[in-house]
């Protein structure tokens, strides 16, 4: 049975859809937040002939985005995200057309990446994206040391700043911070200036006993050169305070996150920081001196990546080494990037053309989605994932993909 995929008409009911999947978010004013990042031309339905009257059987949106690549391009990305199936509805292929819909609007729109963050781990792989980031959950104690020497002459003068996220100005400071180091910050991706009014719009009902969203700026003379959001959570313990300050993540040049660091470690009234967004090569766990100076640490997947035109985005990001490959690339949902390809790398600049040359290597396309911000892959050939014809030939594929430091967690959309 093909399933049809077609624009959202109607806004409650997708609303209505989405608060049924996503029932641990509801709000009186999620008609509201609907309006804020999520473009009303980028809501898309699926309703199956014998599915609910009143509710769609599946919903996706996309959220415009920018994304940094290794070399310090900054290019749009489909963000995919409100992806939801009714129960009734569910594990008869619904989300399957949506996906396969997907890839073909965001082709047929020239944009050449999509990329997610994950409900599942289990659920995307089969769609062609690869887990492209991790992030590490990082817990410190209060007054944890950080050890930085040659950052401390460009600390000097750095100030730090707490503000509330709603206050006026502030969600456009965070993302013109967040631009301006994005391109040394492979992985950052930027939202749209209305997805920041999403980040900082809490109704009371989703605060309950939570304090709202403050944001520490750091700032050098005279400009805001980082930030971080935070939120306190009060507790006591013995008679001691003991809150735990949630920290998500740090955004700025390497002082200005050392200084948000320190400043965020030294909190009144809190006796733990849990960092919560912090990137497999970030500063913060050389400052400590490892992950035995945590309290505790956790890491997960961050986000996941989609080449949806290969040959469009093989070019836009630079490589560091060579590389002459001929790879089979299986690609079930765009069947448009499935073939043989020729992927070279040559001083740092990338060129993906057809071919009928022998193949080299035969992979599924997540795997160069999962190398594409600079991941190491390399694993992947000792885990079975990817058949090389030609020994080394899948060593010089990952060692160009790979990039020096890993690439950064984006904030969760
Ligand atoms: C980017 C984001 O928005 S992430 C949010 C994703 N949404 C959610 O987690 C909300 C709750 N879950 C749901 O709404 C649904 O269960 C969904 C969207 C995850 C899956 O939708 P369905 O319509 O049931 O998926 P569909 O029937 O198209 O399944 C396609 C394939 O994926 C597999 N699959 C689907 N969901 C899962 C899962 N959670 N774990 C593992 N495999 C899965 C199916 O088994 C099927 O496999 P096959 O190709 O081998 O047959």
């Amino acid at each position: 049975m093909s399933i049809d995929v077609r624009p959202s008409e109607d806004a409650a009911k997708y609303l209505a859809t989405d608060q049924l999947v996503w029932f641990g978010e509801v709000t009186d004013s999620d008609a509201e937040q609907l309006r804020l990042g999520l473009p009303q031309d980028q809501r898309f339905v699926v309703d199956l002939p014998d599915g609910p009257d009143d509710l769609h059987s599946g919903i996706y949106g996309v959220r415009p985005m920018e994304m940094s690549l290794p070399g310090g391009s900054v290019v749009p990305i489909a963000g995919l995200t409100w992806v939801g199936v009714h129960p009734d509805a569910r594990r008869r292929g619904v989300l399957a057309a949506m996906m396969t819909d997907h890839l073909a609007r965001t082709r047929a729109a020239g944009t050449a990446v999509s990329a997610l963050h994950a409900s599942e781990a289990a659920i995307y792989g089969r769609f062609g994206y690869g887990s492209a980031v991790l992030t590490h959950q990082v817990d410190l104690g209060r007054g944890t040391t950080f050890t930085a020497p040659h950052l401390e002459d460009d600390l000097a003068g750095t100030t730090t700043h707490l503000v509330d996220m709603a206050a006026p100005g502030v969600t456009e400071r965070m993302r013109a911070c967040q631009l301006a180091v994005a391109p040394d910050f492979p992985g950052t991706i930027v939202g749209s200036p209305d997805f920041f009014s999403l980040l900082a719009h809490e109704p009371p009902e989703q605060l309950r006993d939570k304090e709202r969203r403050r944001v520490l700026f750091a700032r050098r003379d005279g400009r805001d050169v980082g930030f971080t959001g935070l939120r306190r959570e009060h507790k006591w313990d013995n008679a001691r305070p003991s809150g735990t300050v949630v920290v998500g993540t740090l955004c700025g040049d390497p002082a200005a996150r050392l200084a948000l660091a320190r400043r965020v470690v030294d909190v009144d009234l809190m006796g733990t920081t849990k960092l919560e967004n912090v990137g497999l090569d970030d500063p913060l766990l050389a400052w400590i001196g490892g992950p035995r100076s945590t309290g505790s640490l956790q890491t997960w997947d961050s986000t996941w990546v989609r080449l949806v035109d290969l040959e469009a985005a093989w070019p836009l990001r630079s490589y560091e080494a060579d590389c002459d490959v001929v790879v089979e690339v299986a690609d079930r949902y765009a069947p448009w990037n499935a073939g043989r390809w020729r992927l070279t790398a040559s001083s740092a600049a990338g060129s993906a053309t057809r071919t009928d040359a022998g193949a080299d290597l035969a992979l599924d396309v997540a795997v160069l989605g999962a190398g594409y911000l600079g991941h190491g892959i390399g694993g992947l050939l000792r885990a079975g994932l990817v058949q090389e014809r030609r020994p080394g030939a899948y060593a010089d594929l990952a060692r160009a993909m790979r990039t020096a430091v890993a690439p950064e967690p984006s904030i969760g959309f």
